[in-house]
């Protein structure tokens, strides 16, 4: 029999990613199997799991705290699993809980494979980083969710990247906000992330005085950061851009434009492009048949 090759871990591959020098990963939202699947596809360095997006196509709800561990860890688990060797960045919210869940949730996103996840100083009740009046947690509290991702990652096998992310610049300003990502990172977390910048200034600001610290910046399309391209979110600084509206808008206009047309001509003109044989090859159609043909199965010998 021969070797089984060991897949590089993603979590590995990230840390490699962000040693480069003059990289920015890139990481486009997803948020089921078949976003994933186009994403990969696509050929990115990374994939990004939006909590939004895992909140409205689990649930059908809008991003306002509803979704908890099990339907999150159970979402990154099957994305991450598309290709073990690619970076998953997952939203964990505020960790789910106090310590003990802050731990098992860091616990259950290593065993899934994810290769990093962000934990916010938001309240459990939390809402999307870019909605008004949003209430946080004490710093202390904060930061003890940090600790206990640190603490559970040195007695779990494997590895995991702790992003910190702090929702503290709308309500105590630019200043408080970066004192906890210091403190966050001083007790071991890896990545940090500030929700909501309001400008450049605060943008260069912030991976200048967060240096060597790398930074993400979480662009919400239509939301309260400006619209900067790869290019100019390299120049002030950032060392990871996630993208959580990348397949959510897309989607939503595509499927309304769909919904409108069937509803209104009782007709649909889907691209032959779409059909369920390409579909499917985006899923790993011909990979799944060569598998199942390598290991004796005659299903599929005669085509699909
Ligand atoms: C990054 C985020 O946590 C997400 O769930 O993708 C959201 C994005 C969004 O709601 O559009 C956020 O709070 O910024």
């Amino acid at each position: 029999m021969s070797k089984p090759t060991t897949p590089v871990p993603a979590a590995a591959k990230l840390r490699e990613l962000l040693a480069e020098k003059d990289k920015v990963v890139v990481c486009p939202g997803v948020y089921d199997g078949f976003t994933a699947r186009i994403a990969l596809a696509a050929g990115f360095d990374a994939l990004y799991m939006t909590g939004a997006g895992t909140t409205m196509s689990m649930l059908g709800q809008a991003d306002l705290g509803i979704a908890t561990l099990n339907d999150m860890v159970q979402n990154a688990g099957m994305i991450a699993g598309l290709n073990r060797k690619l970076p998953l960045i997952a939203d964990a919210d505020t960790g789910y809980g106090g310590p003990l869940m802050v731990g098992r949730t860091t616990a259950q996103y290593m065993q899934a494979g994810v290769a990093a996840f962000h934990l916010e100083d938001q309240v459990q009740t939390k809402r999307c980083g870019h909605l008004r009046n949003k209430e946080l947690v004490d710093e202390e509290v904060f930061l003890s969710r940090i600790k206990a991702a640190v603490n559970m990652r040195v007695q779990t096998p494997g590895d995991i990247l702790i992003i910190a992310r702090t929702d503290a610049l709308q309500s105590l300003g630019f200043e408080a906000a970066l004192n906890r990502l210091k403190k966050a990172i001083a007790i071991g977390a890896d990545i940090a992330f500030l929700e909501g910048i309001a400008n450049a200034e605060q943008a260069k600001q912030a991976c200048q005085e967060l240096s060597p610290t790398p930074v993400l910046l979480n662009n919400v399309a239509g939301g309260l950061t400006p619209k900067w391209t790869v290019q100019e979110a390299k120049d002030l600084g950032f060392k990871i851009v996630i993208y959580p509206g990348f397949a959510l808008g897309p989607v939503y206009k595509a499927v309304a434009d769909a919904a409108k047309e069937l509803k209104e001509t009782g007709d649909l003109q889907v691209p032959t492009s779409a059909g369920p044989k390409a579909i499917f090859e985006i899923c790993g159609l011909k990979e799944a048949i060569e598998f199942d043909i390598a290991a004796g199965g005659n299903l599929y010998v005669r085509g699909v």
